[in-house]
């Protein structure tokens, strides 16, 4: 069961990413795990960098059901897929960063591969910055049911352990708790940007 402690922890990391200007125009969705049937997910349309715990919905896990009636984020599929492959994920942070849109539509094939980065050791598990850390890149779609069923596909014999980038859209990460989905979340977010001058500096 997830305590109210970790909604707080959301709500707060929700407050940070929108400062930094990482869910801009009610961009971006972010969920916390309840327990192993139940998450809690923002609600559709909201700014995010705004939001209050009465802006979060209890969704099932299953099959995205909301029993308040109310209209969890369009990306819930997404969310509750996260939850279902990964049942050590705990939280999950969708946003609409410039350098993961624009990262994303500048590498052509389906994995971004990070190295050469100290920063890379602030993902879990990352020891050095020799090894090299494949980011996996969705083409993105309209249709969420298909984009996550591409997803859960790859997912079957490639490993996400922090996160995927969706093409021109943003990157969806999490973590076992909110502190590790935000750590991922900004590390990422620093890869992004220094992966992007370098290609820009070396004409890549
Ligand atoms: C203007 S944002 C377009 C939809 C989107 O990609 C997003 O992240 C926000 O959707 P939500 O339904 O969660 O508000
Ligand atoms: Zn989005």
């Amino acid at each position: 069961m997830t305590d109210n402690l970790q909604l707080h922890e959301l709500v707060s990391a929700c407050h940070w990413l929108g400062a930094k200007g990482w869910a801009p125009a009610t961009g971006g969705n972010m969920s916390v795990r309840q327990d192993a049937d139940w998450c809690w997910l923002s609600e559709s349309g909201k700014d995010k960098g705004n939001l209050t715990s009465a802006d979060f919905l209890q969704v099932s896990i299953a099959d995205n059901h909301a029993p308040s009636g109310r209209k969890p984020s369009a990306e819930t599929g997404l969310h509750t897929l996260i939850y279902r492959l990964y049942p050590q994920a705990h939280a999950v942070l969708h946003v609409h960063t410039v350098n993961a849109t624009v990262l994303s539509r500048v590498e052509k094939s389906a994995t971004l591969q990070l190295n050469g980065y100290e920063m890379q050791k602030c993902l879990r598990g990352q020891t050095s910055h020799l090894d090299t850390v494949p980011m996996a890149i969705f083409d993105n779609d309209q249709d969420i049911d298909a984009l996550a069923k591409r997803i859960e596909d790859y997912a079957q014999t490639h490993p996400l352990p922090y996160g995927f980038l969706l093409r021109g859209h943003g990157l969806t990460c999490w973590g076992r708790n909110v502190a590790e989905a935000r750590r991922h979340l900004e590390g990422l977010e620093f890869l992004f940007e220094c992966e992007l001058q370098r290609r820009l500096l070396e004409r890549l």
